[in-house]
């Protein structure tokens, strides 16, 4: 599939897996705004994109998304460059559980404010094309993490915002699909938090047992979302010992995660 005529808008991607995304996407024929909070690492990625993909396919914007009129603000210049957003991709986040609220800010508050500005943007309703909202929780947010609570609870309040608009009956007459992605500790920078914990040991000890999950799987399994004819309710789990994994509405009952 190609996602000619494709816009997508994507939080925290001036690094990691908001990068890969934006590049995935790119490679296909969209046209990205991708935003970060890290103004001057952005902006070099974007001249780096800009000459492979085509200055007018690529724009980069500064955007800290705990800050919801900074995000709107965004949102809209990103719309009125592009003539719309056709996939909203949530996935800017931190760990950092000394500050609490800024995990909620960001990790939480920050997807769901884009996910709204998305919804009211793309319902057809309300005179919008429809579109897909793509959230990036975590498996942390399916299953609880002694040493992380914070973070996980705010990658459950995700799933939950998920799994409620996803089986919303009225969804498709709006035009919308929502679906949501939950990788497991994943190659990137948010492995390594600033901060140390009485827990640094039991981390390890955990990712040397459960193991770490390369970038690209973690790509592979948003295009499957991405280039899925409607992902509405789809959850998909990435993790190193049992790779790409689907988990629809009635199967994620029955698992265990
Ligand atoms: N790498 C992993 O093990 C896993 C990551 N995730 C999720 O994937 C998403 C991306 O994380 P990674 O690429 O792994 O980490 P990363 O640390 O490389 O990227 C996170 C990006 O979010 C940006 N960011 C932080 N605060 C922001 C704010 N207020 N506004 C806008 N952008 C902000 C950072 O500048 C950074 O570029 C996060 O939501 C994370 O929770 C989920 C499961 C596993
Ligand atoms: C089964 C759970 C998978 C969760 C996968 C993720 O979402 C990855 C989360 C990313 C990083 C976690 C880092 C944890 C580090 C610990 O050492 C922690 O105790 C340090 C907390 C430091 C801080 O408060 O900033």
């Amino acid at each position: 599939m190609n996602f000619i005529n494709q816009v997508a808008f994507i939080t925290g991607a001036a690094q990691g897996l908001g990068k890969a995304f934006t590049e995935a996407l790119l490679k296909k024929g969209a046209r990205v705004c991708f935003t970060d909070i890290q103004g001057e690492k952005g902006q070099k990625v974007e001249s780096d994109f800009k000459g492979k993909y085509g200055q007018k396919n690529v724009l980069f914007l500064t955007c800290d998304v705990s800050s919801s009129q900074n995000l709107k603000n965004c949102f809209q210049r990103a719309v009125s460059t592009f003539g719309g957003v056709d996939i909203m991709v949530n996935n800017a986040g931190i760990v950092d559980e000394e500050n609490w609220k800024n995990v909620i800010n960001i990790n939480l508050v920050g997807a769901l404010e884009g996910s709204m500005l998305a919804i009211e943007h793309m319902r057809t309703d309300k005179g919008g094309k429809g579109g897909k909202i793509i959230n990036i929780a975590s498996t942390a947010g399916l299953t609880g993490v002694f040493f992380t609570p914070f973070y996980s609870a705010a990658k459950f309040g995700l799933v939950g915002f998920h799994r409620s608009w996803a089986s919303n009956p009225y969804i498709g007459q709006l035009g919308l699909q929502f679906g949501c992605l939950c990788p497991a500790f994943t190659d990137t920078a948010i492995l390594y938090p600033k901060s140390k914990s009485q827990y640094d040991d039991d981390f390890k000890k955990f990712i040397g047992q459960y193991g770490v999950n390369k970038v690209e799987t973690v790509v592979e399994a948003f295009l499957m979302l991405v280039e899925s004819e409607n992902c509405n309710q789809d959850i998909i789990t990435v993790t190193a010992q049992d790779g790409i994994q689907y988990h629809y509405k009635e199967n994620l009952k029955k698992s265990n995660l």
